[in-house]
């Protein structure tokens, strides 16, 4: 291989910037990513009711990057020897890492995304009464910000499933539902709205059993789709499995591929889709790069073990339910671990930037 070998990473979310970010003094790196900007993504909620803090979650992807190609579009294809990008691009790789974990539903530039999260604070806002759609981690705790940040107004959250935050166990749920009933926020389970006859300028909403809400706005939070649909149509296609996901080995290659990596969200490692996970992913597929680059045999790569079921859900600056290893802790001690700064500034800082 003449000069540095070419790595090509799908995705700039959280899994896919760091893995860049560690790559770059020992590969030509290429990062494809739809956005000019990566985004914290767990820091969305505090955004919408404090739209400043987006300026230290939203960072440019030139802001850490110092030698890789930043390439601003999306990936359509993948062949044996390159990724082929929606605007007409053939990237050429003799590494590919996947990391595209969940469709984009943000703007494509950080100033734009910045200007939404001013426009939702403003919708806030003015609302005396706010509706949420969906009972996941981004409903209750965008539930929570509003209910901690503005007390005056009426927040009702409505929820398909019987109860709260499905993905961690049933006593961290029902410390979230006391914590936000406790905030005088209305929870209804069992019950949906059409999202298809929402708009913004109606105030009252049918539910699903019949059920009128009235509410000055809405927010729609339900779990956005794996960005994998493109997927199908790629040399990939038989290493996804029935949800869509990248099925990878304990090395996390995909599954029938020797120079191909998924990390992130998009992969099938049985644990609960975390951004902390996505990094301890992204920092093995590196070390296991270097080890290939340097021509180590496969059998020396390092393997990766699923994490423990550990989850912090945050509600308002200051607490939060933990679900830790044999213990589910509300309040102000999981508080301080996360809903204060929501890992910014230690993230900002593992990228190579200040806090
Ligand atoms: C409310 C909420 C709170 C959370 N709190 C925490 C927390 O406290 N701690 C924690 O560790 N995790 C938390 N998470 C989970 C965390 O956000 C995800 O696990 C993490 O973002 C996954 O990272 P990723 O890099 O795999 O994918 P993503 O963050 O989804 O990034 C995917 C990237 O791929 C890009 N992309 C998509 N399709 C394409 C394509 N075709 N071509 C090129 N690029 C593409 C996108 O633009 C995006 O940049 C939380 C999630 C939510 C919703």
């Amino acid at each position: 291989m003449a000069g540095k070998p070419r790595v090509v990473v799908v995705g700039g979310g959280i899994g896919g910037a760091l893995l860049a970010k560690t790559m770059e003094p020992d590969a030509d790196v290429v990062l494809l990513d739809p956005k000019d900007y990566l985004e914290i993504s767990w820091a969305e909620l505090r955004s919408m009711v404090e739209p400043s803090f987006a300026e230290r979650s939203l960072i440019y992807h030139k802001s850490y990057l110092t030698a890789a190609t930043i390439v601003k579009s999306s990936a359509v294809n993948i062949t044996e020897h390159a990724v082929l990008t929606a605007d007409g691009q053939s990237l050429a790789y003799d590494y590919l890492v996947v990391a595209t974990g969940h469709v984009l539903a943000s703007p494509g530039s950080r100033t734009d995304r910045l200007t939404e999260f001013q426009k939702e604070n403003g919708k806030i806002k003015s609302a005396k009464s706010v509706l949420i759609i969906g009972g996941g981690p981004t409903g209750v705790e965008l539930a929570g910000e509003i209910a901690v940040d503005y007390p005056d107004k009426k927040v009702t959250l409505v929820h398909r499933g019987s109860r709260l935050l499905e993905f961690i166990d049933q006593k961290a749920s029902k410390k979230c539902l006391d914590w936000l009933t406790s905030k005088k926020v209305d929870v209804l389970f069992k019950q949906s709205v059409d999202l298809d006859s929402l708009s913004n300028t109606e105030n009252s909403y049918k539910t699903s059993s019949g059920e009128t809400i009235t509410a000055d706005c809405h927010f729609v939070c339900i779990g956005k789709p794996l960005s994998s649909s493109w997927l199908h149509d790629t040399i990939l296609k038989e290493s996804l499995d029935n949800k869509g996901r990248l099925m990878v080995e304990k090395d996390l290659r995909v599954k029938g591929y020797n120079n191909v990596f998924a990390i992130g969200d998009i992969t099938d490692i049985p644990e609960i889709k975390q951004g902390y996970l996505a990094q301890k992913h992204a920092l093995l597929v590196a070390k296991n790069l270097k080890l290939l680059i340097k021509g180590s045999p496969a059998s020396k790569l390092g393997t990766y073990c699923p994490g423990f079921p550990l989850a912090i859900v945050s509600l308002g600056r200051k607490e939060a339910v933990a679900q830790l290893p044999f213990v589910t802790l509300s309040g102000r001690i999981p508080g301080i671990l996360k809903s204060g700064d929501l890992f910014v500034g230690k993230t900002r800082k593992q990228m190579g930037l200040g806090a």
